[in-house]
């Protein structure tokens, strides 16, 4: 039961200031954020991603693309490979239950965060720059009457409000390639508990490739984020007590998500650097969970 006293009034209430004018750009960034790639798959069930998708398509359900229904199909199948994504990287949280609390960093618009409450009916917090996504997120929890378990609030996920090993478990899904890795991993190893988890899913630059590819400068450039290399990961994580527990190469599984994209009417301009950056090996897309020990 919620009432006025217990549910959040607005994102907006409080908001603390970007600690840099890289963070203010990227606040702006989300804040005038509104693809119809983004928006139109939400509608499909109200669970909004701002993540890729990975798993097979499938063609059956798709039928013939001649027929009128075709491209709202194309958008449905799309938005069930990027949900089941997020159900990929919870199936590596480890053990969570009702009592439990879980923090995802660089919440978007909180589709992930409504699917993790429905998995294991715990708390889960998450933060974003962005007032908008902010409000979005509280906006379908209250919509869904579970704000009491689920919150959205501004903040800079490198300086977070959550008290010292207080969190069961959490993940950055697409969001690591805005902050520098070292001051991330900490800050969840601050508020992690020993024995949590944390999981990312995120796109890499691959060491054996050698150094950043056009592609991948090209999809730093379209969202204004900053890649970092695989080798990165695992030596920041070293450095701050997160040990990999289960890495998984998702590449091969996110290729048909963006093939099918790049036949859509959905298009961003984007999905050439994705595809050709997947194909040559230069990037990677990947999950890594890792044991706070
Ligand atoms: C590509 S979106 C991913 C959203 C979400 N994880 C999902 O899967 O739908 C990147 C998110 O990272 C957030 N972000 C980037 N830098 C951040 C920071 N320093 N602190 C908090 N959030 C940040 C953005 O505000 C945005 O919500
Ligand atoms: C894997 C990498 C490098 C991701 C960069 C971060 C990012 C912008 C993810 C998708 O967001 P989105 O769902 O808003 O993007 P789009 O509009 O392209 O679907
Ligand atoms: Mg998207």
């Amino acid at each position: 039961m919620t009432t006025e006293t217990t549910s959040i009034p607005t994102a907006t209430a409080k908001i603390p200031a970007p600690a840099t004018p890289y963070q203010e750009d990227i606040a702006r960034y989300w804040n005038n954020e509104a693809r119809p790639v983004n928006l139109r798959l939400g509608d499909v069930d109200g669970l909004y991603h701002h993540h890729y998708g990975i798993g097979a398509v499938d063609h059956a359900a798709l039928g013939d693309p001649a027929h009128s229904e075709y491209e709202k199909k194309v958008v449905a199948e799309l938005h069930r490979l990027e949900s089941a994504q997020a159900e990929f990287l919870m199936d590596h949280l480890g053990p969570v239950g009702p009592g439990d609390t879980l923090v995802d960093a660089g919440c978007g618009r909180g589709g992930s965060m409504v699917m993790a409450h429905r998995r294991f009916g715990c708390r889960v917090e998450g933060v974003t720059l962005s007032t908008g996504q902010a409000d979005f997120g509280n906006g379908r929890a209250r919509e869904l009457r579970i704000d009491d378990h689920v919150r959205s609030r501004v903040c800079n996920m490198l300086d977070t409000p959550f008290d010292k090993g207080s969190v069961t478990a959490s993940w950055n899904n697409e969001s690591t390639m805005y902050v520098d890795l070292h001051d991330l991993f900490g800050e969840h190893s601050r508020f992690l508990k020993v024995g949590g988890r944390y999981v990312t899913i995120t796109g890499c630059w691959n060491p054996r490739y050698g150094q950043p590819s056009k592609w991948v400068s090209q999809i730093n450039a379209h969202f204004e984020c900053n890649i970092h290399s695989r080798r990165e990961y695992l030596r920041a994580m070293a450095d701050n007590r997160l040990v990999p527990h289960t890495i998984v190469d998702l590449t091969p599984d996110t290729l048909p998500y963006w093939e099918l994209r790049a036949t859509s009417s959905l298009v961003t301009g984007i999905e050439e650097a994705f595809i050709e950056s997947y194909r040559d090996g230069s990037f990677q897309y990947v999950l890594i969970a890792a044991d706070r020990v």
